[in-house]
């Protein structure tokens, strides 16, 4: 692991103990959102009147800078669900992409379909404050977490009640799968030269077991290649920056959906 992901999870070592000294995992235990009843991304992604996008809100990346610091969370996300997204990616990593818990908070307390909290999990607490914040799904990325490692945080966010979506880049990380793990994204960009190759998730969709759900993540930007990611058996479409930097992603999230729709029909 040489790339600027290293560099994530060891700032990401220093804050998750940092978080831990704030808030205890048994005050988390005892936040209200806590004992909600999660929704299931699976379930969503299969609905005939969704689209199977995993719509992200994302104000800056580590390969693009500053990508959208114009809108807020509720006017992106309640446009991504009001126009069918299956589910929404709210990043709350602070340093290397902008987000925070409050932006989850935020995206919650308003839109009623699955929300994936996006950051870089590597400890149990991360996962008990996503269900404390009202986050659905949570994503373990195989590159930075051992065998052992996702089977145990996997089998940690099930017992909670969450979907756990599994990164993978290459098909020897496919040897990570867990039971517990119940979705694979495939991520189409290279975290070493961040270049998108979108021809990766068409590689490794065959490999993926069949009793996952699969997901294609990073560089998705026109409708043809949702199509064509669909007909080669992906039930998910992991997009951030594409509508994020539009002039209005609100609109720009809706024009693309109602054509995808229509597109999807004839599949
Ligand atoms: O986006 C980055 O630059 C990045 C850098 C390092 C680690 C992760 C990174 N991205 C996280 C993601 O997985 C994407 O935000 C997500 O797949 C959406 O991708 P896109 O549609 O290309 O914004």
């Amino acid at each position: 692991m040489k790339n600027i992901l290293s560099e994530i999870v060891e700032t990401k070592k220093v804050e998750v103990a940092e978080r831990k000294k704030l808030r205890s995992i048994e005050d988390l235990n005892r936040s209200p959102l806590y004992r909600c009843n999660p929704f299931s991304l699976r379930e969503f992604l299969r609905m005939p009147d969704r689209t199977g996008i995993i719509a992200e809100f994302k104000r800056k990346s580590p390969s693009k800078g500053i990508i959208n610091d114009r809108y807020s969370v509720k006017d992106i996300t309640c446009a991504y669900s009001r126009y069918g997204a299956s589910g929404l990616s709210v990043l709350t990593d602070g340093p290397y992409f902008g987000g925070s818990v409050e932006d989850l908070k935020e995206a919650r307390a308003i839109n009623r379909i699955p929300i994936l909290r996006k950051d870089f999990v590597i400890d149990e607490y991360q996962i008990a404050e996503a269900k404390a914040i009202g986050a659905d799904v949570i994503l373990l990325i195989a590159e930075c977490l051992t065998k052992d490692e996702v089977a145990h945080l996997s089998k940690y966010a099930e017992d909670l009640g969450l979907e756990v979506l599994l990164e993978v880049n290459s098909l020897p990380q496919l040897e990570k799968v867990a039971p517990s793990v119940h979705l694979v994204g495939v991520n189409n960009r290279d975290l070493t030269t961040f270049t998108v190759d979108i021809n990766r998730s068409f590689e490794l969709a065959e490999q993926i077991p069949s009793d996952k759900y699969k997901v294609a993540e990073s560089g998705i930007n026109d409708v043809a290649s949702i199509v064509s990611l669909k007909k080669a058996g992906f039930d998910g479409f992991l997009i951030g920056e594409h509508f994020m930097k539009q002039e209005n992603p609100p609109a720009s999230f809706e024009t693309f959906a109602n054509y995808l729709k229509e597109q999807l029909k004839s599949i």
